[in-house]
Protein backbone atom coordinates (compact mmCIF):
# COMPACT_ATOMS: atom_id res chain seq x y z
CA UNK A 1 0.00 0.00 0.00
CA UNK A 2 1.64 3.63 -1.04
CA UNK A 3 0.99 5.80 1.82
CA UNK A 4 -1.42 8.68 1.32
CA UNK A 5 -1.93 12.10 3.25
CA UNK A 6 -5.95 13.44 3.08
CA UNK A 7 -5.96 16.47 1.03
CA UNK A 8 -8.19 19.06 3.42
CA UNK A 9 -10.18 22.22 3.84
CA UNK A 10 -7.08 23.86 5.57
CA UNK A 11 -5.01 22.81 2.49
CA UNK A 12 -7.01 24.30 0.12
CA UNK A 13 -7.29 27.77 2.34
CA UNK A 14 -3.09 28.03 2.14
CA UNK A 15 -3.47 27.50 -1.61
CA UNK A 16 -6.47 29.24 -2.82
CA UNK A 17 -5.93 33.00 -3.83
CA UNK A 18 -7.48 36.16 -4.27
CA UNK A 19 -7.22 39.06 -6.48
CA UNK A 20 -5.02 41.42 -5.53
CA UNK A 21 -5.05 45.28 -6.00
CA UNK A 22 -2.56 45.16 -8.06
CA UNK A 23 -3.64 42.43 -10.41
CA UNK A 24 -4.04 42.39 -13.52
CA UNK A 25 -5.67 39.14 -16.24
CA UNK A 26 -2.02 38.43 -16.98
CA UNK A 27 -0.68 38.27 -13.63
CA UNK A 28 -3.23 36.12 -12.60
CA UNK A 29 -2.19 33.52 -15.32
CA UNK A 30 -2.57 32.82 -19.26
CA UNK A 31 -3.76 29.26 -19.47
CA UNK A 32 -3.40 27.32 -23.24
CA UNK A 33 -6.24 24.59 -24.01
CA UNK A 34 -5.37 22.65 -26.76
CA UNK A 35 -8.31 20.18 -25.79
CA UNK A 36 -11.47 19.13 -28.44
CA UNK A 37 -11.72 17.96 -31.90
CA UNK A 38 -14.09 17.34 -34.31
CA UNK A 39 -14.93 14.27 -32.83
CA UNK A 40 -15.53 15.75 -29.67
CA UNK A 41 -16.59 19.37 -29.71
CA UNK A 42 -17.82 19.49 -26.39
CA UNK A 43 -15.10 18.78 -24.36
CA UNK A 44 -13.36 21.84 -25.27
CA UNK A 45 -16.17 24.27 -23.94
CA UNK A 46 -15.81 22.09 -20.88
CA UNK A 47 -12.50 22.10 -20.36
CA UNK A 48 -12.30 25.89 -20.68
CA UNK A 49 -15.54 26.46 -18.45
CA UNK A 50 -13.38 24.45 -16.05
CA UNK A 51 -10.77 27.03 -16.50
CA UNK A 52 -12.84 29.96 -16.25
CA UNK A 53 -14.92 28.55 -13.20
CA UNK A 54 -10.85 28.40 -11.31
CA UNK A 55 -10.42 31.90 -12.01
CA UNK A 56 -8.22 31.92 -15.18
CA UNK A 57 -6.47 35.36 -15.63
CA UNK A 58 -6.54 34.99 -19.24
CA UNK A 59 -7.44 31.63 -21.26
CA UNK A 60 -5.92 31.28 -24.90
CA UNK A 61 -7.94 28.41 -27.07
CA UNK A 62 -6.14 26.01 -30.11
CA UNK A 63 -8.22 24.08 -32.25
CA UNK A 64 -10.33 22.91 -35.31
CA UNK A 65 -13.06 24.76 -36.59
CA UNK A 66 -15.96 23.37 -34.84
CA UNK A 67 -14.66 23.32 -31.72
CA UNK A 68 -13.11 26.96 -31.99
CA UNK A 69 -16.58 28.21 -33.07
CA UNK A 70 -18.39 26.36 -30.12
CA UNK A 71 -16.13 27.68 -27.36
CA UNK A 72 -16.64 31.19 -28.95
CA UNK A 73 -20.49 30.94 -29.05
CA UNK A 74 -20.58 29.07 -25.12
CA UNK A 75 -17.55 31.53 -23.51
CA UNK A 76 -16.97 34.64 -25.33
CA UNK A 77 -13.87 35.21 -22.51
CA UNK A 78 -11.86 33.02 -24.35
CA UNK A 79 -9.23 34.56 -26.79
CA UNK A 80 -8.70 31.57 -29.86
CA UNK A 81 -4.94 30.88 -30.99
CA UNK A 82 -1.88 30.10 -29.27
CA UNK A 83 0.80 33.08 -27.63
CA UNK A 84 2.56 32.98 -24.46
CA UNK A 85 1.13 31.52 -21.40
CA UNK A 86 1.71 30.25 -18.12
CA UNK A 87 0.35 26.81 -18.00
CA UNK A 88 -1.22 24.72 -20.37
CA UNK A 89 -4.03 21.89 -20.81
CA UNK A 90 -3.56 19.21 -23.39
CA UNK A 91 -5.24 16.25 -24.95
CA UNK A 92 -9.04 16.30 -23.64
CA UNK A 93 -11.83 15.61 -25.91
CA UNK A 94 -9.09 14.57 -28.39
CA UNK A 95 -8.97 10.77 -29.81
CA UNK A 96 -5.44 10.50 -30.55
CA UNK A 97 -2.68 12.98 -30.21
CA UNK A 98 -0.18 11.62 -32.48
CA UNK A 99 -3.39 12.17 -35.80
CA UNK A 100 -4.09 15.66 -34.37
CA UNK A 101 -3.54 18.56 -36.71
CA UNK A 102 -1.90 19.80 -33.56
CA UNK A 103 0.55 16.90 -32.97
CA UNK A 104 3.76 19.24 -33.20
CA UNK A 105 2.80 21.82 -30.84
CA UNK A 106 1.06 19.11 -28.78
CA UNK A 107 5.10 17.40 -28.58
CA UNK A 108 6.32 20.44 -28.02
CA UNK A 109 4.05 21.21 -24.50
CA UNK A 110 4.87 17.60 -23.66
CA UNK A 111 8.64 18.52 -23.64
CA UNK A 112 8.21 22.36 -22.67
CA UNK A 113 9.31 23.58 -19.29
CA UNK A 114 5.79 24.81 -18.73
CA UNK A 115 3.12 23.04 -16.45
CA UNK A 116 0.97 21.24 -18.17
CA UNK A 117 -2.00 19.08 -17.83
CA UNK A 118 -1.94 16.07 -20.33
CA UNK A 119 -5.17 14.16 -20.25
CA UNK A 120 -7.29 12.10 -22.35
CA UNK A 121 -5.41 11.55 -26.11
CA UNK A 122 -2.64 13.41 -25.09
CA UNK A 123 -1.35 11.05 -22.66
CA UNK A 124 -0.18 8.85 -25.41
CA UNK A 125 2.53 10.84 -26.30
CA UNK A 126 3.87 10.06 -22.95
CA UNK A 127 5.63 7.04 -24.14
CA UNK A 128 7.54 8.33 -27.24
CA UNK A 129 8.55 11.84 -25.91
CA UNK A 130 10.76 13.55 -23.23
CA UNK A 131 8.13 15.10 -20.88
CA UNK A 132 8.78 17.89 -18.40
CA UNK A 133 6.90 19.68 -16.19
CA UNK A 134 3.69 17.45 -16.94
CA UNK A 135 0.67 16.27 -14.42
CA UNK A 136 -0.99 13.52 -16.08
CA UNK A 137 -4.59 12.64 -15.34
CA UNK A 138 -5.70 9.15 -16.62
CA UNK A 139 -8.74 7.79 -15.45
CA UNK A 140 -8.18 3.71 -14.73
CA UNK A 141 -8.45 2.85 -18.13
CA UNK A 142 -6.03 5.42 -19.60
CA UNK A 143 -3.61 4.52 -16.48
CA UNK A 144 -3.82 0.76 -17.68
CA UNK A 145 -2.88 2.02 -21.38
CA UNK A 146 -0.16 4.39 -20.19
CA UNK A 147 1.63 1.81 -18.10
CA UNK A 148 1.48 -0.94 -21.16
CA UNK A 149 2.87 1.92 -23.69
CA UNK A 150 5.82 2.46 -20.61
CA UNK A 151 6.50 -1.23 -20.92
CA UNK A 152 5.56 -1.11 -17.00
CA UNK A 153 2.85 -4.09 -17.91
CA UNK A 154 -0.40 -3.85 -17.26
CA UNK A 155 -2.65 -4.98 -14.39
CA UNK A 156 -5.98 -7.20 -13.70
CA UNK A 157 -8.06 -5.85 -11.16
CA UNK A 158 -11.26 -7.76 -12.39
CA UNK A 159 -10.79 -10.27 -9.34
CA UNK A 160 -10.16 -7.86 -7.12
CA UNK A 161 -11.82 -6.12 -4.13
CA UNK A 162 -12.17 -2.77 -3.89
CA UNK A 163 -9.70 -1.80 -1.25
CA UNK A 164 -7.12 -4.22 -3.57
CA UNK A 165 -7.76 -2.54 -6.91
CA UNK A 166 -6.76 1.01 -5.07
CA UNK A 167 -3.87 -0.53 -3.54
CA UNK A 168 -3.02 -1.55 -7.09
CA UNK A 169 -3.87 1.17 -8.77
CA UNK A 170 -1.44 3.31 -6.36
CA UNK A 171 1.13 0.79 -6.62
CA UNK A 172 0.84 1.27 -10.64
CA UNK A 173 0.32 5.38 -10.42
CA UNK A 174 3.53 5.10 -8.54
CA UNK A 175 5.72 3.09 -11.21
CA UNK A 176 4.81 5.18 -13.84
CA UNK A 177 5.74 8.73 -12.24
CA UNK A 178 8.25 7.41 -10.96
CA UNK A 179 9.21 5.80 -14.71
CA UNK A 180 8.75 9.47 -16.34
CA UNK A 181 9.48 11.89 -13.67
CA UNK A 182 6.07 13.64 -14.07
CA UNK A 183 3.17 13.82 -11.67
CA UNK A 184 0.12 11.66 -12.14
CA UNK A 185 -3.14 12.03 -10.79
CA UNK A 186 -5.51 9.17 -10.66
CA UNK A 187 -9.21 10.18 -11.00
CA UNK A 188 -11.92 8.61 -9.37
CA UNK A 189 -14.23 8.03 -6.57
CA UNK A 190 -10.87 8.70 -4.52
CA UNK A 191 -8.62 10.91 -6.10
CA UNK A 192 -4.63 10.58 -5.44
CA UNK A 193 -2.09 12.58 -6.79
CA UNK A 194 1.08 11.35 -6.89
CA UNK A 195 4.61 12.74 -7.07
CA UNK A 196 7.70 11.19 -8.40
CA UNK A 197 10.60 10.83 -5.45
CA UNK A 198 7.55 11.95 -3.05
CA UNK A 199 6.85 9.15 -0.18
CA UNK A 200 3.35 10.14 0.46
CA UNK A 201 0.54 10.52 -2.51
CA UNK A 202 -2.62 12.92 -2.01
CA UNK A 203 -5.76 12.03 -1.50
CA UNK A 204 -9.27 13.11 -2.26
CA UNK A 205 -12.07 10.77 -1.22
CA UNK A 206 -15.04 12.39 -3.10
CA UNK A 207 -18.46 13.69 -0.49
CA UNK A 208 -20.59 12.49 -3.40
CA UNK A 209 -20.55 10.29 -6.46
CA UNK A 210 -22.35 12.58 -8.53
CA UNK A 211 -19.34 13.40 -10.65
CA UNK A 212 -19.54 10.20 -12.55
CA UNK A 213 -21.08 11.34 -15.80
CA UNK A 214 -19.31 12.35 -18.84
CA UNK A 215 -16.86 15.45 -19.10
CA UNK A 216 -16.77 15.87 -15.73
CA UNK A 217 -13.09 15.29 -16.44
CA UNK A 218 -12.35 17.97 -18.61
CA UNK A 219 -13.80 20.18 -16.38
CA UNK A 220 -11.09 18.71 -14.15
CA UNK A 221 -8.50 19.38 -16.69
CA UNK A 222 -9.44 22.86 -17.35
CA UNK A 223 -9.61 23.86 -13.26
CA UNK A 224 -6.03 22.68 -12.48
CA UNK A 225 -4.49 23.93 -15.52
CA UNK A 226 -6.01 27.70 -14.82
CA UNK A 227 -4.34 27.05 -10.50
CA UNK A 228 -1.36 26.35 -12.34
CA UNK A 229 -1.36 29.17 -14.63
CA UNK A 230 -2.02 31.75 -11.30
CA UNK A 231 0.58 29.71 -9.47
CA UNK A 232 3.22 30.27 -11.62
CA UNK A 233 2.35 33.74 -12.47
CA UNK A 234 2.63 34.49 -8.73
CA UNK A 235 6.15 32.60 -8.80
CA UNK A 236 9.77 34.18 -9.39
CA UNK A 237 11.06 30.70 -10.26
CA UNK A 238 9.97 27.89 -12.14
CA UNK A 239 7.44 25.85 -9.87
CA UNK A 240 8.58 22.45 -8.57
CA UNK A 241 7.05 19.19 -8.89
CA UNK A 242 5.96 19.10 -5.42
CA UNK A 243 4.05 22.94 -5.76
CA UNK A 244 2.57 21.78 -8.98
CA UNK A 245 1.30 18.58 -6.78
CA UNK A 246 -0.58 21.00 -4.67
CA UNK A 247 -2.35 22.36 -7.08
CA UNK A 248 -3.19 19.89 -8.93
CA UNK A 249 -4.55 18.69 -5.47
CA UNK A 250 -6.56 21.30 -4.93
CA UNK A 251 -8.15 21.04 -8.25
CA UNK A 252 -9.26 17.75 -7.71
CA UNK A 253 -10.85 18.89 -4.02
CA UNK A 254 -12.53 22.03 -5.86
CA UNK A 255 -14.02 19.31 -8.26
CA UNK A 256 -15.19 17.18 -5.74
CA UNK A 257 -16.57 19.93 -3.62
CA UNK A 258 -18.65 21.49 -6.59
CA UNK A 259 -19.46 18.04 -7.47
CA UNK A 260 -21.44 17.70 -4.49
CA UNK A 261 -22.74 20.88 -4.68
CA UNK A 262 -24.11 21.32 -8.01
CA UNK A 263 -26.04 17.99 -6.63
CA UNK A 264 -26.66 19.55 -3.84
CA UNK A 265 -28.51 22.01 -6.00
CA UNK A 266 -30.02 19.94 -8.24
CA UNK A 267 -32.66 18.80 -5.25
CA UNK A 268 -33.84 22.51 -5.76
CA UNK A 269 -32.18 23.92 -2.70
CA UNK A 270 -30.65 26.99 -2.98
CA UNK A 271 -26.92 26.69 -1.20
CA UNK A 272 -24.84 29.13 -0.06
CA UNK A 273 -21.19 29.56 0.12
CA UNK A 274 -21.48 29.33 4.33
CA UNK A 275 -23.41 26.14 3.47
CA UNK A 276 -20.72 24.29 1.24
CA UNK A 277 -18.15 25.85 3.93
CA UNK A 278 -19.94 24.02 6.97
CA UNK A 279 -20.06 20.73 4.77
CA UNK A 280 -16.59 20.76 3.99
CA UNK A 281 -15.59 21.46 7.84
CA UNK A 282 -17.47 18.75 8.56
CA UNK A 283 -17.21 16.00 5.30
CA UNK A 284 -18.50 12.90 6.95
CA UNK A 285 -21.58 15.06 8.38
CA UNK A 286 -22.26 16.35 4.64
CA UNK A 287 -25.66 15.24 3.69
CA UNK A 288 -29.11 16.46 2.00
CA UNK A 289 -31.15 16.17 -0.85
CA UNK A 290 -28.99 15.52 -3.83
CA UNK A 291 -30.14 14.87 -8.06
CA UNK A 292 -28.19 13.87 -11.07
CA UNK A 293 -26.07 17.09 -12.15
CA UNK A 294 -24.55 17.39 -15.60
CA UNK A 295 -20.35 18.45 -16.23
CA UNK A 296 -21.62 22.25 -16.79
CA UNK A 297 -23.21 22.24 -13.79
CA UNK A 298 -20.11 20.97 -11.50
CA UNK A 299 -18.29 24.08 -13.36
CA UNK A 300 -20.74 25.91 -12.66
CA UNK A 301 -20.65 25.36 -8.89
CA UNK A 302 -16.81 26.02 -8.62
CA UNK A 303 -16.97 29.51 -7.91
CA UNK A 304 -19.44 28.91 -4.93
CA UNK A 305 -16.48 26.11 -3.49
CA UNK A 306 -14.16 28.99 -3.98
CA UNK A 307 -15.40 31.68 -2.47
CA UNK A 308 -16.24 29.24 0.70
CA UNK A 309 -12.46 28.08 0.74
CA UNK A 310 -11.71 32.33 0.87
CA UNK A 311 -14.31 32.58 3.68
CA UNK A 312 -12.16 32.23 6.35
CA UNK A 313 -8.75 32.27 5.01
N1 LIG B 1 -18.73 16.10 -24.49
C1 LIG B 1 -17.56 15.65 -24.91
O1 LIG B 1 -17.02 16.07 -25.93
C2 LIG B 1 -16.88 14.60 -24.12
C3 LIG B 1 -15.68 14.12 -24.58
N2 LIG B 1 -14.97 13.20 -23.91
C4 LIG B 1 -13.70 12.79 -24.51
O2 LIG B 1 -13.91 11.57 -25.14
C5 LIG B 1 -12.65 10.93 -25.35
C6 LIG B 1 -12.77 9.47 -24.96
O3 LIG B 1 -12.99 9.36 -23.55
P1 LIG B 1 -13.22 7.98 -22.79
O4 LIG B 1 -12.74 8.17 -21.41
O5 LIG B 1 -14.61 7.49 -22.94
O6 LIG B 1 -12.33 7.04 -23.66
P2 LIG B 1 -11.49 5.82 -23.52
O7 LIG B 1 -11.17 5.55 -24.92
O8 LIG B 1 -10.39 5.95 -22.56
O9 LIG B 1 -12.56 4.79 -22.93
C7 LIG B 1 -12.63 3.55 -23.47
C8 LIG B 1 -13.06 2.56 -22.42
O10 LIG B 1 -12.37 2.79 -21.18
C9 LIG B 1 -13.20 2.51 -20.10
N3 LIG B 1 -13.33 3.70 -19.28
C10 LIG B 1 -13.71 4.93 -19.66
N4 LIG B 1 -13.73 5.76 -18.60
C11 LIG B 1 -13.35 5.03 -17.55
C12 LIG B 1 -13.17 5.32 -16.18
N5 LIG B 1 -13.39 6.55 -15.69
N6 LIG B 1 -12.74 4.36 -15.38
C13 LIG B 1 -12.50 3.14 -15.88
N7 LIG B 1 -12.66 2.80 -17.16
C14 LIG B 1 -13.09 3.73 -17.99
C15 LIG B 1 -14.54 2.10 -20.66
O11 LIG B 1 -14.62 0.72 -20.67
C16 LIG B 1 -14.52 2.67 -22.06
O12 LIG B 1 -15.31 1.94 -22.93
C17 LIG B 1 -11.63 11.70 -24.49
O13 LIG B 1 -10.87 12.52 -25.32
C18 LIG B 1 -12.51 12.53 -23.59
O14 LIG B 1 -11.87 13.73 -23.17
C19 LIG B 1 -15.41 12.68 -22.62
O15 LIG B 1 -14.75 13.51 -21.68
C20 LIG B 1 -16.92 12.78 -22.46
C21 LIG B 1 -17.48 14.12 -22.85
N1 LIG C 1 -17.71 7.14 -8.49
C1 LIG C 1 -17.19 8.37 -8.49
N2 LIG C 1 -17.29 9.16 -7.40
C2 LIG C 1 -16.80 10.40 -7.39
N3 LIG C 1 -16.16 10.95 -8.44
C3 LIG C 1 -16.02 10.22 -9.56
C4 LIG C 1 -16.52 8.91 -9.65
N4 LIG C 1 -16.25 8.42 -10.89
C5 LIG C 1 -15.60 9.40 -11.55
N5 LIG C 1 -15.45 10.49 -10.75
C6 LIG C 1 -14.78 11.74 -11.11
O1 LIG C 1 -15.36 12.22 -12.33
C7 LIG C 1 -14.33 12.63 -13.25
C8 LIG C 1 -14.41 11.75 -14.49
O2 LIG C 1 -13.38 12.02 -15.37
P1 LIG C 1 -13.12 11.15 -16.69
O3 LIG C 1 -13.14 9.71 -16.36
O4 LIG C 1 -11.94 11.73 -17.35
O5 LIG C 1 -14.44 11.46 -17.53
P2 LIG C 1 -14.66 12.29 -18.88
O6 LIG C 1 -13.61 11.81 -19.84
O7 LIG C 1 -16.04 11.91 -19.31
O8 LIG C 1 -14.51 13.72 -18.58
C9 LIG C 1 -13.03 12.54 -12.47
O9 LIG C 1 -12.72 13.77 -11.87
C10 LIG C 1 -13.32 11.49 -11.41
O10 LIG C 1 -12.52 11.65 -10.25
Amino acid sequence: MIATRPFELDDARRLVTAPALRDSKYTRGVTLLATGSEEYPGAAVLSCAGALAGGAGFMRYLGPETPTSLVLSRLPEVVVGGGRADAAVIGSGIGSARDDARATELRELVEMDLPTVVDAGALELIADTTPKSCILTPHESELDKLGEQLGLGTISTQKSGRRRTRTVRGKQARSVAEHTGQIVLIKGAATRIVTPGAETAHLIEAPSHWAATAGTGDVLAGMIGAFLAGAAARSSMPLTNEEMAWQASLGAWVHAWAAWTAARRASGDHITAEEVLDAMSHPAMAAGFMGPIRASDLARAVPTVLAATLAEA
